[in-house]
Parts: structure tokens; C-alpha cells; sequence
């Protein structure tokens, strides 16, 4: 049997169209590996969870010869179509991907990609080389320091992007330029949630270093040696290498992190980083790996009150020395005195950060609080355990942002290049039991896309109708504004509340209770601090 005959191909013509009907159709045509469906102009996508013979070059050239609605719904159709309005119109495009975590948006992107290189290619431009091999380097480095196993993918994108593909005039690209939200879930660097993983590029330094490499930077080769990498962390006064409560997922073939770590290389290399500039961000990351591992003891001074030490001072040296910081310093700075002849810094904050920022889970069932003298370590003991983790993320950040400016240098286009071929991959929703700032933010990213994609393809459509006078029943839509709205839009909405409480320095209860007094009607707070 033809595709086209499994089910309707675009879902527009199904009669009745209703939820059960458009939700059947999907299902018929996933039965027989028919993962697209045209809707209208959007197409839709479901994930098949395993490698289809969809792909390849020769497809790509089909989809670029012939109009879409010749063809099957295909991912292709989409990029070619965008393709040929770039380069025979010059107007610029973008290819909007969304979709819950696990849907299967990097893939598309990945897809998309692939197919603007070969259309490139058939431009004139050698397929692989120049800008293209450039745009499909930076997917990998990205990939790398950018992506996770997470409970629901096991390769989901912690980070939001957009990639500008800049075409000259025959189509072939030039250049492109990389967008990313600054909202990269970095507090992962520091604490993996049970089951989960942290960034790839950790687990393939690990396993893809040879021994020589490893030696240099004063690594293990089992990443259960590495607190950042374990997960959970483990119970009071268990050993620091104790295993984790369950092993975080690795990928289904063994050796994928070893493998990618030649990949990962290999696009830093194509990207243009030299080898000083190669090895210092792997020392970024072993510095992360052991930085992680140091922890905190009591620490008597003279004058009888207790402050902190580090404890796994050796490691602290080591991963001083890798990048060239003075460990005294960097104790100092964490509120941990190297020695006794060191002053205590000054006193901790009354109200400490909320562990909705980093997780100090490790240090805090450490302490036990019996004595006022330990409970008085507790606070000094978090508090510099707190800060630890703030560098690390801190730092992992702006090695990523660094990346990503090296990224664009890399893609930056020839001079007047004409206009560009853009594919949108936004976060996937995620609703976790505990939410934090990251996820706030990302979920409301990913609102406020949703609620442009519906305003272009729902509400306009709608109002055309209306407009031209025809019976129709209106679709109810869900309003992403409204929720988008709640958070961003106008004086009592929650972010403009946080920024407040923020140059307030105010304590989270502060932010909770401001919240009470606002009385938005889409926000219910939940005293002392939380909010739905
Ligand atoms: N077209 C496809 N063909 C085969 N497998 C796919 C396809 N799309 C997705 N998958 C599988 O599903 C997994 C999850 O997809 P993907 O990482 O693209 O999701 P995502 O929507 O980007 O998630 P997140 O928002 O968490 O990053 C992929 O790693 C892959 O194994």
C-alpha cells in the first residue's frame, strides 16, 4: 500500500476533524512507520523511538526538485520549502520546533540541518566542507557540552537555540550565526538528580582520554569517582567513592561517550580552537570534576569559634594547579580557611541562598545539628559547600557561553551575506515535583513560543475566517499567552516580583508573601516558598 493511502496525509481533510479522528489517523500511520502528518503547513512529527530508513541525501535532492504536496510529509518538505523561499525569494525563514522533552526536536533540527547542508551542497558548495562542515561541527560541540540524559531523554537539550544558516545568493551556505538563551540548566553541573546524568562532555573526557591525557589532569578513568557525576549524593560518612543509589543512565552502547569524545575534539578542532585553547577547556573540566569532590570540616579557631576547611585538600591543589588558581585563595573565597593561621571570613549570611539555586543535600546530611558548636559548623560547612557549587556552575556557564562565541566566530558569514535559513530548537516542557528558577524559566520560553506558534497558525487563520464571513466552529485554544503573561506582564507578574525581592537581597518568604499581596489571578502562592 502508497503512504498516501495509510490514513490522510494532512490532517486538514479529515472529516469529522476531531481530536479522536486527528489522534487516529497519527496512530494508523505510526503503525505502518509513517511518522509525519502534514497540518496544513505544519507538520507533525511523532517520535518512532528507533532508527527509521528515512534519510539521506538523495531523498533530500527528490524533496528539492518537486513541490511538497507531490510528495509524502516529510521533515525535508519543510526545509526545502523554507530553502527555496531563502534563496529564490530572499526572505528569511524559520523552521519553529517544538514539542515536549523527548519529542524528538533535536532530532528534527538535526534533520533539518542535515538537509539545508545537502541543498547547499547541490548549490554548488562542496557538501561537508566550508560553512557546512562548520554548522554540523558546532551540533556536535553543542551536543556535547550542552545535552543530558535526563529521566525522560536520554540525550535532552539543556539549553535553547536557534541557528541563523546564511545563504548566498545561489543557496549555498555561507555562514551562520547561533543564538542561545543564556538559560543553560546549569545548576546540573553540580548536582544530577537520581537517574539522571550530568553534561555528556564530562562522562567522554572520562572515557575517551587515553592514559596519558588522564594523567595530565589528574583523573580517574570511573566517573563514580566524581560527586558531580554519581548523582544522589551518598549517605552521611559513607566514603566519597560509594556508588550511587541507582546508576545513572549511560548510553545504550557502551562505548558512545569514548566515541564522542573523538567527535567532540574533533569539531573543536573544526571549529577552529587551537590545541592551547582545546586543552584549557579540558582542564576546565577536569577543575570541575575534582573541584566537585572537595568538601568540607570544622575548622577550631584560636579565638574558639568554628568556621570550615577544606577536607579533600589534595584534590583541591590538584585542580588548582590544572588551572593556575592559588588553592589558599580559592579556599578563602568558598568561606573555607586553608589553615588555622587563617582568619575566619566574614560571618554568613543570616538567610542562606535557597537550595533551590545548587543542591547541598551531601553536606547537609553530613551535619548532624546535635550541638550548638555542629549546628554552627552546619551553617559554615553549607554555606561553603553552597559557594563551591555556585563557581562550578558558575564556571561551566561561561565555558559554554565561551563556546558558543567561538562557535559564531567559526560561522560568522562572508560580508553581505543575504538573508537566513533559521531552525528554532526550544526546551521541551518539563513539570518536575520540584521546579526550580532554570526550569521556571525554561518552561516559560517554551510558553511563549507556543503561544506565537498558535497566535500564527491557530488565531490568525481564525480571524481570517471571520473575516471573510465563513461558518466555522471555533477551536477553543489553550491560552499559552495568558500563562506566559502571569510571568512576564505587567507590574504584578511573578518575574517583575522576583526581580524586586532580588536587589532586595529579600529571603524567599519576602518573595512569597509579595506575591500574596499581588493577588494575580493565574498564581497561587504556597507560603513560605513556593508558588503554582
Ligand atoms: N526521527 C527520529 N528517528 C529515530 N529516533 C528518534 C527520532 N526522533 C527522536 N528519536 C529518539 O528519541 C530521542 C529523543 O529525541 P530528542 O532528543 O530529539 O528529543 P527532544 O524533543 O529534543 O527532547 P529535549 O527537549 O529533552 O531535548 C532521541 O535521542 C532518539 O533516540
Amino acid at each position: 500500500m502508497a503512504e498516501d493511502e495509510v490514513g490522510l496525509a494532512d490532517a486538514v481533510l479529515l472529516a469529522p476533524l476531531t481530536e479522536d479522528s486527528f489522534l487516529h489517523n497519527l496512530h494508523v500511520r505510526y503503525k505502518r512507520d509513517i511518522i509525519y502528518t502534514y497540518v496544513g503547513n505544519a507538520l507533525i512529527s511523532v517520535n518512532p523511538c528507533r532508527p527509521l530508513p528515512l534519510y539521506s541525501a538523495d531523498l533530500v535532492r527528490t524533496y528539492l526538485a518537486r513541490p511538497p504536496y507531490l510528495l509524502p510529509p516529510h521533515l525535508y518538505a519543510i526545509t526545502a520549502t523554507a530553502y527555496r523561499w531563502v534563496r529564490d525569494r530572499n526572505e528569511s525563514q524559520c523552521i519553529v520546533i517544538t514539542g515536549e522533552s523527548g519529542a524528538g526536536k533535536t532530532e528534527a533540527a538535526r534533520v533539518c540541518l542535515q538537509c539545508a547542508v545537502v541543498a547547499g551542497g547541490c548549490a554548488g558548495g562542496a557538501a561537508g566542507g566550508g560553512a557546512a562542515a562548520t554548522l554540523v561541527a558546532a551540533g556536535t560541540l553543542l551536543e556535547a557540552f550542552g545535552n543530558a540524559a535526563t529521566a525522560r531523554n536520554h540525550n535532552a537539550s539543556r539549553f535553547g537555540k536557534l541557528l541563523d544558516i546564511e545563504l548566498d545568493f545561489k543557496g549555498e551556505p555561507i555562514g551562520g550565526h547561533l543564538t542561545h538563551s543564556d538559560l543553560l540548566e546549569k545548576e546540573r553541573v553540580c548536582f544530577v538528580s537520581d537517574g539522571e546524568r550530568n553534561f555528556h562532555v564530562l562522562y567522554q573526557l572520562l572515557a575517551g582520554a587515553d592514559a596519558q591525557l588522564l594523567k595530565r589532569l589528574k583523573l580517574q578513568r570511573s566517573w563514580e569517582a566524581y560527586r558531580v557525576l554519581r548523582g544522589r549524593a551518598p549517605p552521611a560518612g559513607s566514603e566519597d567513592a560509594s556508588p550511587p543509589l541507582r546508576p545513572p543512565p549511560g548510553p545504550a552502547d557502551p562505548h558512545a561517550d569514548r566515541d564522542h569524545f573523538a567527535f567532540t575534539k574533533a569539531a573543536m578542532k573544526t571549529l577552529g580552537l587551537s590545541a592551547a585553547e582545546c586543552g584549557a577547556v579540558l582542564r576546565i573540566l577536569a577543575f570541575i570534576l575534582k573541584l566537585g569532590n572537595v568538601r568540607f570540616e570544622p575548622l577550631h579557631h584560636i579565638d574558639g569559634s568554628i568556621g570550615a576547611r577544606a577536607h579533600h585538600e589534595l584534590e583541591l591543589r590538584d585542580a588548582c594547579a590544572l588551572v593556575g588558581v592559588d588553592p589558599d585563595t580559592l579556599a578563602l573565597a568558598l568561606g573555607a580557611a586553608p589553615d588555622a593561621t587563617v582568619p575566619p571570613p566574614a560571618a554568613p549570611p543570616t538567610e542562606a541562598p535557597h537550595e533551590d539555586e545548587c543542591s547541598v543535600e551531601e553536606e547537609e546530611s553530613s551535619v548532624g545539628g546535635e550541638s550548638e558548636a555542629w549546628s554552627e559548623w552546619g551553617e559554615w560547612g553549607e554555606w561553603a559547600a553552597l559557594r563551591r557549587d555556585r563557581v562550578l556552575c558558575a564556571l561551566y556557564s561561561r565555558l559554554f557561553n565561551w563556546l558558543v562565541r567561538g562557535v559564531n566566530a567559526a560561522l560568522r558569514g562572508a560580508a553581505g551575506g543575504r538573508r537566513s535559513l533559521g531552525i528554532l530548537d526550544v526546551y521541551g516542557l518539563e513539570s518536575l515535583a520540584h521546579n526550580s528558577l532554570e526550569r521556571l524559566l525554561i518552561n516559560y520560553a517554551a510558553e511563549r513560543v507556543h503561544a506565537a506558534v498558535c497566535t500564527l497558525a491557530l488565531r490568525r487563520q481564525q480571524e481570517e475566517y471571520a473575516r471573510e464571513g465563513l461558518a466555522w466552529t471555533p477551536l477553543p485554544l489553550t491560552d499559552h499567552e495568558a500563562a506566559a503573561d502571569a510571568l512576564d506582564a505587567g507590574p504584578d507578574c511573578v518575574l517583575a516580583a522576583l526581580r524586586d525581592a532580588t536587589l532586595r537581597a529579600a529571603p524567599d518568604s519576602h518573595f512569597i508573601q509579595r506575591l500574596q499581596r499581588r493577588r494575580h489571578p493565574r498564581v497561587l502562592p504556597l507560603p513560605p516558598d513556593r508558588f503554582q
